[in-house]
């Protein structure tokens, strides 16, 4: 197993990948784009200083969204996943919802290990959530005295951003989100909003 979110949107590798074994099988976690660009910009903001998200998000404060910023360019799954589907059938993958991943761990990594023919081992009870960081988490160890949360690079807070600026992506990404539901044959539900900022 191997693993990089770099994976989905770099061009050569559906390629690389067929060529090394074609029936691996694809796990792909897909949140809301707006969030996962907001996410994105933070991990790049906690590195260094950078315009706010609001500026980097159009072209010149035009309105026009700037989709050669790589944070707008990822979340639009549906271009990157035309390229998958000519290497790869649909049932090689499985979209696992980064929205449901937090609120119900259970259910999403039940759909992994029945997609990935493992037994079915993971239970409720190996999952608490940790008010503090937000977040659901492991326990470990048959006395469950051995929890672990992801590291303070995962989940990190996002910064408030404009509404108007939200809103104006909503209709950009939605062409695209509803393109993308068609192909994978699941609604993510993100142009509802209900998962924008959890
Ligand atoms: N259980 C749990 N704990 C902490 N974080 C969780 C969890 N489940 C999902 N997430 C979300 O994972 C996001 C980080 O994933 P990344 O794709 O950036 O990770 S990586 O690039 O593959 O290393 C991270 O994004 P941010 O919230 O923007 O930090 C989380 O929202």
């Amino acid at each position: 197993m191997e693993k990089s979110p770099s994976y989905f949107v770099t061009h050569d590798v559906p390629r690389r990948m067929h060529n090394m074994s074609k029936d691996t099988k694809l796990l792909v976690v897909v949140r809301d784009p707006i969030t996962r660009a907001i996410s994105d910009y933070t991990q790049t903001a906690s590195k260094r200083k950078i315009k706010s998200f609001e500026k980097l998000a159009f072209v010149n404060n035009s309105g026009v969204v700037d989709t050669s910023w790589g944070a707008i360019r990822i979340g639009v799954y549906a271009k990157h996943f035309e390229k998958w589907l000519k290497y790869f059938p649909l049932s090689s993958f499985l979209f696992v919802s980064g929205e449901e991943l937090i609120r119900n761990p259970l259910g999403e990594l039940t759909k992994v290990q029945q997609f990935l023919g493992l037994k079915e081992v993971i239970q409720e009870d190996h999952f608490y959530f940790n008010q503090t960081k937000g977040f659901p988490c492991l326990i470990r160890g048959v006395n469950n005295d051995n929890p672990h949360c992801l590291g303070k690079t995962k989940g990190r807070a996002h910064p408030d951003v404009d509404p108007v600026v939200v809103n104006r992506l909503r209709e950009f990404y939605r062409p695209f989100n509803a393109k993308f539901y068609h192909m994978v044959g699941t609604n993510f539900h993100w142009d509802d909003g209900q998962y924008y900022k959890r």
